[in-house]
């Protein structure tokens, strides 16, 4: 129905305001991180990945992204400690990325872009009884962001290259059972958190944001496959390559960025 939201010059980040006003809202993400503005808190502890018992279901191409999917009837994966003050249930991740190495992320760095970035995103089943009840409100979603950055090979990565092909257009999905995406996770959990948005329309402001500092490292090939993807579906005529999927860094307005230690 109607025109839709997309990474285009007419569709873009710039234009989405006119749909989702919020867009211009005062906790808007993604942000640029600048370490030495962030405030250490020793009050802030370590978080905690609980993702051992978790159960992927499917992955998919849902025309912005590919995403993989979990089962979240229970608290069998969820993320908790650091500025959470309960367990989040995993619920998808998915990834932003560029056409060249340089930029693809959303977050920054004292201004500087990696390649990719991944969202691992989890909601509040203690406080809300669904996904899209959480998605609205202010504690309602914790997304765990992790830079990719260019290098080797990521060892485990290809289980997820290897399965693109059967998600090359939008509308796709294919089963994708047994993934546990804790390989996906660099060696050290450092973080920054504060308040912020989903950086996609309906950008609603419902996520506490924890970026890990450490990036994992993929190769060129293995990004090079996500640009295989489309944002177009298979009739439509005019081929997409998904590439670009990114929304830049929003004001931080009156924000505080904390750092773990
Ligand atoms: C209520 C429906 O809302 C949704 O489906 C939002 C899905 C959605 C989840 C996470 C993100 S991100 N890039 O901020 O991690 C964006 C959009
Ligand atoms: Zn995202």
């Amino acid at each position: 129905t109607g025109h839709h939201w997309g990474y285009g010059k007419e569709d873009g980040p710039s234009a989405w305001h006119r749909q989702y006003p919020v867009a211009k809202g005062n906790r808007q993400s993604p942000i640029d991180i600048i370490p030495d503005e962030a405030r250490r808190d020793s009050s802030l502890g370590p978080i905690f990945l609980k993702y051992d018992r978790c159960t992927s279901l499917n992955i998919s191409n849902n025309g912005h992204s590919v995403v993989v999917e979990f089962n979240d009837s229970d608290d069998r994966s969820v993320i908790q400690g650091g500025p959470l003050d309960n367990p989040y249930r995993l619920k998808q991740f998915h990834f932003h990325w560029g056409e060249k190495g340089c930029e693809g992320s959303e977050h920054t760095v004292a201004g500087v872009g990696y390649a990719s970035e991944l969202h691992l995103v989890h909601w509040n089943a203690v406080k809300y009884k669904t996904f899209e009840e959480a998605a609205t409100a202010p504690d309602g979603l914790a997304v765990l962001g992790i830079f990719l950055e260019v290098g080797d090979d990521h060892r485990w990565l290809h289980m997820i290259t290897d399965a693109l092909y059967m998600v090359k257009f939008k509308g796709s999905s294919t089963d994708f059972k047994g993934f546990n995406p804790k390989c996906l996770l660099p060696s050290n959990l450092h973080y920054w958190t504060y308040l912020g948005s989903l950086t996609t329309p309906p950008l609603h402001e419902s996520v506490i944001w924890i970026v890990l500092k450490e990036p994992i490292v993929v190769s060129d090939k293995q990004l090079g496959m996500f640009r295989l993807l489309q944002f177009s579906g298979e009739e439509d005529g005019r081929r997409m390559r998904m590439e670009n999927n990114f929304r830049p860094p929003q004001p931080l307005k009156e924000r505080l960025v904390r750092s773990s230690n």
